[in-house]
Parts: C-alpha cells; sequence; structure tokens
C-alpha cells in the first residue's frame, strides 16, 4: 500500500515542476498555449514549451502524475482500463484517415456536429460521434455541445494544412507536402497497432518466439505476409503505405524538439567539404537539417531505389540550393552489401539499428567498418533504453550518466519515459528489430570492429546519439 508520505512527495514533485514550467512561461512574457486551442507552431509560446528545463519539468509531471494515479487507482479497474485502451490507437486511426481535424479546421471554433461532420466524411454520424466523444475524453478533440466536435491543441497537431475536399478526392496524395505526423499517426495505428494484436500469438508458437527473422513477426500473421516489412512495402499494392512510411519518418521527427540533431555532436567542427553518408536516410530528413546548419560538408543520403526517389523530391522542396550544387548525392544502396564510399568523414545511422536483431545489425556495422578510414565516425542515433537500475557500463561512458530522478519515481522515470519501451515492441512486433540498451549497442559494436567514446543524450528529446570510432 501507497504510504501518505509518498503519495505528498508525489504531488510535492507534480507542484514544485508547474511551479517551474509557469516561472519559465513568465520569464519569456508569454502563456502556456491553451490545451483547448487548436496548435499554432508561430506562437512565440510553443518555443518556451521545448526549452530543456521546460521538458525536464514536464516529464516529471508525466511521471509523478502516472505514479500518484496508479497508486491511488481501484487496481481492477485500472488493468481493465489499460486492457480497453487500445481503442484509443484505433479512435486515432479513425479520425485521421477521415481527415476529421481539417473538417474541424474548416468549420471554426464553435465546431461542427457529428451528422454534418460524417457527411463530410462518408460515414455514420453516431459511430463517429462514439469515437470522437471517446477521443475528447483523452483531450484530443473537445465536444463542445452535445455532439459537436471541434479541434483542440492536440488533435490539431495531425492537421494536415489542406482543404478537406481535396484530401478526400486525392487519397493518394494526402500526406505529400505535410509535416508528416498524421502518416506517422496513421503508420503507427495501421501496420503497428494490428502487428501488436499478433504479438502473444507469435511468443507462443516456438516457431516464431526463438527466431530472429525478420519474417517471424506478429507484422507476417498480421498481414499474412512472407515478405520482411520493407519488401513488404515495395509490393505494387502497397504503394501508398510506402509514401505513407515515407512522410511519416520525417513526421517521427516533430515529436522531437526542432534541430535536436545538432545539440550532440559538433557538426560544425567537421572540415570543409567533409563527407557525411545517410545510411538508410529515408527521405534525409535528418542530414538536412544538419546541412541547412553547416551548409559546406556533404552528404550523401543512402537508401533503397524506390524511398531515393522520394528523398530527392524531399531535398528539391526544402533545401534545392543543395540539390543544384551538388552538395546532396542521392545513392541507391543496400546496407547489407558493402558500402560504396570509402573517405566518409561520418556515418550517420538514424533509426536504423533499432529496425534489426543483432546479427543483422552487426552485418550493417560490419560493413561501414570496413569502409572507414582511421578517422571515420559512425554516430548512431537511436532511443537508448534505461535500465531500471544502476550500471557500472552506464557510468564509464562519457555523456551517458543521467542525473537519478527524485524519489519516490521510477529511476527510469517510468510513464514520462515510455516512448523508447513503446518503440521497442513496435520494432519487434513489425521486424523484430529492437531499441536498445547501452550494453546492447557496446555488444553490437564490438562484434563489428567499432569502439564507443562518447554519448550525447540530446537535451529535450527522446534521441541519442552514440560516437564510435574504429576499434
Ligand atoms: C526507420 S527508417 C529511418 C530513416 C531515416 N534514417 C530517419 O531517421 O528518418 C529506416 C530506413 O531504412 C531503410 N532501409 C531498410 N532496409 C534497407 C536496406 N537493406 N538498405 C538500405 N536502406 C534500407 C528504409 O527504406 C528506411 O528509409
Amino acid at each position: 500500500m501507497a504510504s501518505p508520505s509518498s503519495l505528498r512527495q508525489l504531488s510535492n514533485i507534480i507542484s514544485q515542476a508547474v511551479t517551474q514550467i509557469e516561472a519559465e512561461y513568465a520569464k519569456a512574457s508569454v502563456s502556456l498555449p491553451s490545451l483547448d486551442e487548436p496548435f499554432n507552431p508561430t506562437n512565440p509560446a510553443e518555443a518556451v514549451g521545448m526549452h530543456p528545463a521546460v521538458v525536464a519539468a514536464s516529464l516529471l509531471v508525466n511521471a509523478a502524475a502516472a505514479q500518484i494515479t496508479a497508486a491511488v487507482s481501484n487496481p481492477a479497474l485500472a488493468i481493465i482500463n489499460n486492457s480497453l485502451s487500445y481503442h484509443l490507437s484505433s479512435c486515432l486511426r479513425a479520425a485521421a484517415a477521415l481527415n476529421i481535424v481539417e473538417i474541424l479546421r474548416e468549420a471554426g471554433p464553435q465546431g461542427l456536429h457529428a451528422q454534418e461532420i460524417a457527411k463530410k466524411a462518408g460515414t455514420d454520424p453516431d459511430k463517429l460521434s462514439r469515437v470522437l466523444r471517446l477521443l475528447a475524453t483523452h483531450h484530443v478533440f473537445r465536444e463542445v455541445n452535445p455532439d459537436v466536435f471541434t479541434n483542440n491543441r492536440i488533435s490539431s497537431v495531425i492537421d494536415k494544412g489542406k482543404p478537406s475536399e481535396l484530401l478526400f478526392e486525392k487519397p493518394a496524395e494526402k500526406f505529400i507536402g505535410t509535416s508528416g505526423l498524421c502518416a506517422y499517426l496513421e503508420h503507427i495505428t495501421d501496420e503497428g497497432f494490428k502487428s501488436s494484436a499478433y504479438m502473444t500469438d507469435a511468443l507462443m508458437d516456438p516457431a516464431t518466439a526463438f527466431s530472429q527473422e525478420p519474417t517471424a513477426t506478429p507484422f507476417s500473421r498480421a498481414f499474412v505476409t512472407e515478405a520482411p516489412i520493407f519488401a513488404w512495402f515495395e509490393e505494387p499494392e502497397n504503394k501508398e503505405r510506402l509514401v505513407r512510411f515515407g512522410v511519416g519518418q520525417a513526421g517521427s521527427t516533430k515529436i522531437d524538439p526542432p534541430e535536436s540533431i545538432l545539440l550532440g555532436f559538433k557538426w560544425d567542427q567537421l572540415p570543409k567539404d567533409a563527407v557525411l553518408v545517410d545510411v538508410g536516410g529515408g527521405v534525409g530528413s535528418t542530414s538536412l537539417i544538419i546541412a541547412k546548419a553547416t551548409p559546406n560538408i556533404r552528404i550523401v543520403n543512402q537508401d533503397r531505389a524506390p524511398v531515393s526517389e522520394h528523398a530527392r523530391g524531399y531535398w528539391v522542396e526544402h533545401l534545392k540550393s543543395h540539390v543544384d550544387s551538388g552538395m546532396v548525392e542521392f545513392q541507391v544502396h543496400d546496407f547489407f552489401t558493402p558500402q560504396p564510399v570509402k573517405n566518409a568523414d561520418v556515418f550517420l545511422l538514424r533509426q536504423i539499428l533499432h529496425d534489426w536483431p543483432d546479427d543483422a545489425s552487426i552485418k550493417i556495422l560490419a560493413h561501414l567498418r570496413a569502409a572507414a578510414t582511421p578517422k571515420t565516425k559512425l554516430i548512431i542515433v537511436d532511443q537508448i533504453i534505461p535500465y531500471a537500475t544502476e550500471s557500472a557500463l552506464v557510468d564509464s561512458l562519457p555523456g551517458m550518466a543521467r542525473p537519478a530522478p527524485p524519489a519516490p519515481l521510477l529511476r527510469n522515470m517510468g510513464a514520462a519515459s515510455a516512448v523508447p519501451y513503446w518503440a521497442d515492441l513496435h520494432m519487434y512486433a513489425l521486424l523484430n528489430g529492437r531499441e536498445r540498451t547501452i550494453g546492447s549497442l557496446v555488444n553490437v559494436c564490438e562484434k563489428s570492429g567499432w569502439k564507443i567514446t562518447q554519448v550525447y543524450h540530446l537535451p529535450g528529446s527522446l534521441f541519442s546519439e552514440t560516437v564510435a570510432v574504429p576499434a
């Protein structure tokens, strides 16, 4: 039983963190954006919300609020509540796929009755109202009058920014030119959610439970396919899903403070014309941020053929001068084959190793090691799964240790650090991949000839940069 004193400690953590958040907004002479208003990226208060001190205080609020809620809850109700929460993913996908956010944006702040929303979305008004009410109950959308809904801060963040009529008219193009967050949400709640539903079946079947094959996944069961997911994306009938995944990868950066990739490794200390190879770079959204900040380094964006096509378009849209001057190059390259760039200053692997089990990760890293010069740096950008306890390895690696949170919070900040653990199982469900602890990263690096020298936990970000050099 939680003692009254631990409840009080948790409530004090919340109260002190709120004081700190209020102070940061007051210092900047702006107010905390209202949960009831649509998200406005041009509001100067948004920059305060991304400030590392505010992010740190918000994490404490999240961790303590989840722990105090668990501590005071009826356990039977709490566990059933958790069990039913899959409907949240399901309703989010429905709202996203039916372009509800855009319909409500056009309706204005007074909102729109479910009858009218459903007419525009081509679905049943009563069922839609129930979907939106469940979301509003979880602070996504607002029910401003019975059956009348409007956007709020959280729903509006997935606005694709296009007229709803156009989205229904040209569904294949709906994600092109958007922030990508909605595409990311739809990938998670479609391929991810359906695959996760088969996780127990995969764990209970000895043929898949012990396998590291990228085809022995919950995903393979859910989508009845023998192809690993990236090959499956390239099948002609999955063309729209491939586009959605590509745009969604760029959108995934929106959950992080913009440009956090610049806050660890000192990119500007690379020499002029240094070569940065973005291995499995997707559309190159990360190397594009680096290129904007450090225009005198050369970027080689590598990925599979169909993704490489989209990458060029993405750069033409966002940094055409680099394409025109040849400072960025697009290479079709399979990272399970020998690396063609032999003069790289940096091999960047962002959200690559987490897609693969250890054996495959070691193969990818070994190809990079074989192409490395003595000066090449390997930079792995992934979430690092925190241990729930002290660790000598953590303490021995420069930059790896984080300060312990105040008692009685869990050592890993519990619900506030849930994303790496969600992401870990997302990777398992789709690919037999995994997010890694630092011990697991050291293992794959050592076995492929790399030595980790430094870790940067990017301030305010979920991601860390792990720097390694040839061993
Ligand atoms: C999770 S995404 C990460 C993309 C990008 N690095 C980022 O952080 O946005 C993984 C990328 O690996 C690419 N990929 C998968 N298998 C590959 C292979 N064998 N060779 C090269 N790229 C591959 C995918 O096409 C995809 O773009």
